[in-house]
């Protein structure tokens, strides 16, 4: 479903993203851990065309990541999410199903906001929306077209723990409708249920790619350690 081979991404002379390469298949939830400044999200935006390679491939369903058809497997869902202030909620996703040519929408909607709690908030304004509420407008602008491929980049963030445990609940919903989902975070614990494998990013480079499974097992045999532990000790600065 996606594939990044050899992916650079330079600031000046600083190599952001230092030659990475990784593959995802259909249906799989990777995480993207690694602490601040790792990497996660320009690699991200490299995937997704929102800021230029320096150099590598990138492929989606087997299209460049640039082209019209990679554009219709996926949706992106930033860091901080972006709403219009003078568009209602329910205009949003109408925005989006024009603009994606999407069919009987209207139905659609209706779920999407029902599963996210937002069917009460269809007629508030983009600027009257909560930090919470704008990350659920987005996610549903996100699912609308239905894509088979969702980034979301650090979706945790700027949550209350009631919007957190949901989102955990979608990530679950969405995994278990077949989407191919990579998501960043530093968080290991936001995606250690339902991540089929964790890459570990640390100064752009991948320093760990392996399933939850086996990433436990490896904690467990250095005594005691958990997950986190592991993750802690393996991007520590030496
Ligand atoms: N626009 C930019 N110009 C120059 N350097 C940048 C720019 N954006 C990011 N960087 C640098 O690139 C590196 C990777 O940053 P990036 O934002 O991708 O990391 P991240 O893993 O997403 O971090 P965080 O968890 O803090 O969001 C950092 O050293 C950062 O300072």
């Amino acid at each position: 479903m996606l594939t990044v081979t050899n992916l650079i991404k330079k600031y000046g002379k600083q190599n952001a993203v230092d030659d990475i390469s990784f593959h995802l298949d259909g249906g799989e939830v990777v995480g993207l851990l690694g602490p601040n400044g790792a990497g996660k999200s320009t690699t991200m935006k490299c995937i997704v065309g929102l800021l230029r390679k320096t150099s590598g491939e990138i492929t989606i369903g087997g299209n460049d990541h640039l082209s019209v058809e990679a554009k219709r497997f996926f949706s992106y869902i930033p860091e901080t999410p972006y709403v219009y202030d003078l568009l209602t909620v329910k205009e949003h996703l109408q925005f989006i199903a024009q603009a994606y040519g999407v069919r009987d929408w209207q139905g659609k909607a209706k779920e999407l906001l029902e599963l996210f709690e937002l069917d009460d908030k269809a007629n508030k304004l983009g600027r009257d929306l909560s930090k919470g509420m704008r990350q659920k407008v987005s996610i549903c602008c996100a699912l609308l077209p239905d894509p088979q491929l969702l980034f979301f980049d650090e979706p945790m963030i700027g949550l209350d723990p009631k919007a957190i445990k949901n989102t955990k609940k979608i990530f679950k919903t969405l995994k278990e409708s077949g989407k191919t989902i990579l998501v960043s975070t530093h968080l290991i614990d936001s995606v250690e249920a339902i991540a089929d494998r964790i890459m570990i990013l640390k100064d752009g480079r991948i320093i760990g790619n392996d399933t939850i499974a086996n990433l436990k097992q490896q904690a467990e045999q250095a005594e005691g350690a958990s997950l986190e532990d592991l993750f802690l000790e393996m991007t520590k600065d030496v």
